[in-house]
């Protein structure tokens, strides 16, 4: 087998238990690879949400088993999640979470500061890198709450991106912005997939920029009814 699959998930299922038992997952199982740009759809309450809390290591109460980077996640202490958390995914929310008073600069620096492994020296190289990538080098020095929502939401990407991560997931990454700025992120996207090999995973409720990604998958009431390749 050749391909190169960084995320696997076998036979994952969770329950809820509160006010009544539920299971939220059924059976979940695919497989993505390296420079796959995947897309989760489906309706409201269909499950995804939950689903990428499992895939991003944060939640740990489910049946089944996640491989990440050929490595069982499941049964994993807080703390080595944490670990594997910081080095290997890097997040886009819709709200972006960025630090208001903080530079664009500090805040993207964060997540490395964070993870220790590179003097604060490096590591703001390292941010004005990512920067640059996203254009955003000129904006560095201004606090983040200077910025508009569209270029905060670059900001944000920047800051997934300082730990060189292998997964970017993305919780609704567009769902705050307008057509003209989903746009921009949907090249960003694109643009780190073909040409830096990165890996991103998205929950989107925005059609068209699910149907331009490589894949999607699609669930309904806690299971994967369809994985259609664009
Ligand atoms: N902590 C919880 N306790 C009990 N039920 C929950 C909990 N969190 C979510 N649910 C239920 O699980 C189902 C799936 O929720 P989830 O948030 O994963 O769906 P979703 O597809 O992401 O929805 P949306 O598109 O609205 O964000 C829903 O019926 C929701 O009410």
């Amino acid at each position: 087998m050749d391909k190169n699959i960084v995320l696997k998930t076998e036979h994952i299922d969770k329950y809820f238990y509160d006010p009544v038992e539920f299971q939220v997952l059924k059976n979940i199982a695919f497989e993505v690879e390296k420079g796959e740009f995947l897309t989760l759809v489906g309706k409201s309450g269909s499950g995804k949400s939950t689903l990428l809390y499992i895939l991003s290591t944060m939640d740990r109460d489910y049946k089944g088993n996640l491989i990440i980077d050929n490595e069982l996640i499941t049964g994993k202490s807080v703390d080595e999640l944490a670990t594997i958390r910081n080095e290997k995914i890097g997040f886009v929310f819709q709200f972006h979470y960025l630090l208001a008073e903080f530079t664009c600069l500090k805040n993207v620096m964060i997540p490395a500061l964070k993870l220790g492994k590179h003097s604060p020296k490096e590591i703001e190289e390292r941010a004005y890198e990512k920067l640059k990538m996203l254009d955003m080098q000129d904006q560095a020095l201004k606090p983040a709450n200077k910025l508009s929502g569209g270029q905060q939401q670059r900001i944000a990407i920047a800051r997934a991106l300082i730990n060189d991560p292998l997964i970017i997931m993305g919780d609704e990454p567009t769902g705050n912005l307008d057509s003209k700025n989903t746009d921009i992120v949907f090249d960003i996207f694109k643009d780190l997939t073909r040409n830096f090999g990165q890996t991103i995973i998205a929950v989107t409720h925005d059609d068209e920029f699910a149907q331009k990604s490589d894949r999607t998958i699609e669930m309904k009431d806690g299971t994967i009814i369809g994985s259609h390749t664009n």
